[in-house]
């Protein structure tokens, strides 16, 4: 079986090239001000334009606006939206639908009971994304490198696809595709050396050992 990788949070053109180089099936572009990871719109259309070969671009937004999402949407060229907020359902549903690009909703998870909210996205969203809840202390909604109990997902089916993420390094990755079955996996600290720092080695590190799965 192979893990599709998605590297999130990319801001130089030596990250770019080494996860690409690597195999990288999703790069990842962060729209929120107040990440280490933010980029423009002008910025991601440049990092972007170094990719040698096609691979889906995901921007990662929170709780955007309408212009946000306008600025966005119509100045970069993505294939798929993450939405790492607190977005309902509804809120969900329009922003597929108003915008025409595809949708991945982030579930929260610390126990068994955030499963639940997972289920109100189905029928909305394209795909899921399951992230460890922020700590209380935390002052962003993810790229916490935090994980959670991969066990909460063991054994369960999902009919729509997903990916797992929250604290994942190239020395855990394997162990949590096992653990969760996870078919698709999201990293950003993992491959870092600071916030918003991005490390070619890591990358290729990360990228190996979820292939090696
Ligand atoms: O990476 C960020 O800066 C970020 C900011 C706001 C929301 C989500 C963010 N990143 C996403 O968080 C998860 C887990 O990241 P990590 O590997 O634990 O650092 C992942 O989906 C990132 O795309």
């Amino acid at each position: 079986m192979t893990v599709e990788v998605k590297i999130c949070g990319i801001t130089d053109e030596e990250a770019m090239e080494a996860a690409i180089e690597a195999g990288v099936d999703h790069v990842g572009l962060v729209f929120y001000p107040k990440s280490p990871r933010a980029v423009t719109p002008e910025q991601a259309t440049e990092l972007l334009s170094y990719l040698e070969r096609p691979v889906s671009r995901v921007g990662l937004l929170v709780d955007p606006d309408d212009a946000l999402l306008d600025a966005v949407v119509g100045g970069v060229r993505l294939d798929l939206l993450q939405l790492h907020g607190n977005e309902s359902p509804e809120r969900v549903e329009a922003i597929r639908l108003e915008y025409g690009v595809p949708v991945m909703k982030m579930i929260p998870l610390a126990g068994p009971d955030d499963l639940a909210a997972a289920e109100a996205y189905i029928g909305v969203a394209d795909r899921l994304l399951f992230d460890a809840r922020p700590p209380k202390t935390a002052t962003l909604p993810g790229g916490n490198a935090v994980s959670f109990d991969w066990t909460l997902l063991t054994g369960r089916r999902w009919p729509l696809p997903w990916f797992l993420a929250g604290g994942l390094t190239p020395a855990n990755v394997a162990e949590a595709i096992r653990v969760s079955g996870a078919k698709a996996v999201d990293v950003s600290s993992g491959v870092e050396t600071a916030p918003g720092r991005k490390s070619p080695e890591l990358i290729r590190a990360f990228i190996a050992a979820a292939r090696g799965a």
